[in-house]
């Protein structure tokens, strides 16, 4: 029986994605930091991160995963099999969750023990301050009661979204590489706005906060995104000129062929 108060989770790959999660957990209040774990090759540098948040680094991945409940595989796609086969006995008794990119459940599970716990699943950065988006793949073996725990867990610092397998790529274009392109259009809209005089601090600002404020409008009323544009767009106004202009360079086009560049 996994109790969420007592569970105990291990980073295995302490980067970018595992440190997001892991702040995520401890800004909300989830988790504490002594019910979290990471493990990596370089001890020094993992210290450097685990030390700031009051997480528990080790240097062997075995001893983590002897230490906690849950583990979480963070290493890149390319060591992910490796690991997994490394450590299959170990992971047998445990909740197993997969963050790398295009590994899914039938992949993983050739390199772990049959009957293991394992859910592969695809987080984006946002999860470090509770607003992440997370694609989980249908297909898993997890327990009701493991899955309950674990959904529990990333639904407090992320929307999940359940998804087929097929579909698990394209929904990580939108938000694996969304934040990258939100990224570039705050910067660009910025650079429009500075080009007109306005300070680069007060143009994020207002570019950050429309971005937001637009995507929680829609979540909270599930509107359509064209009645949204229309309810700023009065014939013969400012915005209908711009929308034009963006359309006129493609702006429409150039994001759908963002998708066929990462999927072809
Ligand atoms: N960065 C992102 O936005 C997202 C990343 N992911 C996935 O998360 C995983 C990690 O990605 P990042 O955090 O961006 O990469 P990263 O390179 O920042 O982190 C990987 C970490 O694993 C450690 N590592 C490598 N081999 C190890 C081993 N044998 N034992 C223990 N630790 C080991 C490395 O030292 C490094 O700290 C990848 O599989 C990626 O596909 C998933 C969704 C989004
Ligand atoms: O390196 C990448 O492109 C992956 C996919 C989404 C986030 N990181």
């Amino acid at each position: 029986m996994y109790e969420k108060e007592r569970l105990k989770i291990g980073f295995l790959g302490f980067g970018n994605m595992a440190q997001a999660i892991a702040k995520g957990w401890l800004k909300k209040g989830v988790l504490s930091g002594d019910r979290l774990f990471a493990s990596g090759r370089n001890l020094e540098k993992l210290e450097k991160n685990t030390l700031e948040l009051g997480i528990q680094a080790s240097s062997s991945n075995q001893a983590l995963i002897q230490a906690v409940d849950m583990v979480i595989l963070a290493v890149k796609p390319g060591q992910i099999k490796d690991v997994a086969l490394e450590f299959k006995e170990e992971l047998k008794e445990k909740i197993v969750v997969c963050v790398a990119v295009g590994i899914h459940w039938e992949e993983l599970s050739d390199s772990l023990a049959e009957g293991t716990q394992h859910i592969s699943i695809f987080p984006n950065t946002p999860i470090s301050i509770g607003e992440g988006a997370t694609n989980v793949e249908e297909k898993h073996s997890l327990s009701d009661e493991s899955y309950q725990v674990f959904l529990e867990l990333f639904e407090s610092i992320s929307v999940v979204t359940t998804v087929v397998t097929s579909q698990m790529a394209v929904a990580g274009v939108i938000n694996g590489c969304g934040p990258a392109f939100t990224a570039l259009f705050i910067e660009a809209v910025a650079d429009g706005a500075v080009k007109y005089g306005l300070s680069r601090s007060e143009a994020y600002q207002l570019a950050s906060q429309t971005i937001k404020g637009t995507g929680q409008l829609q979540l909270e009323t599930g509107e359509h995104p064209g009645v949204m544009k229309d309810a700023v767009t009065s014939p013969g106004g400012t915005t209908i000129k711009g929308v034009a202009a963006l359309e006129e360079n493609a702006f429409r086009s150039s994001v759908i062929q963002a998708f066929d560049a990462i999927l072809k």
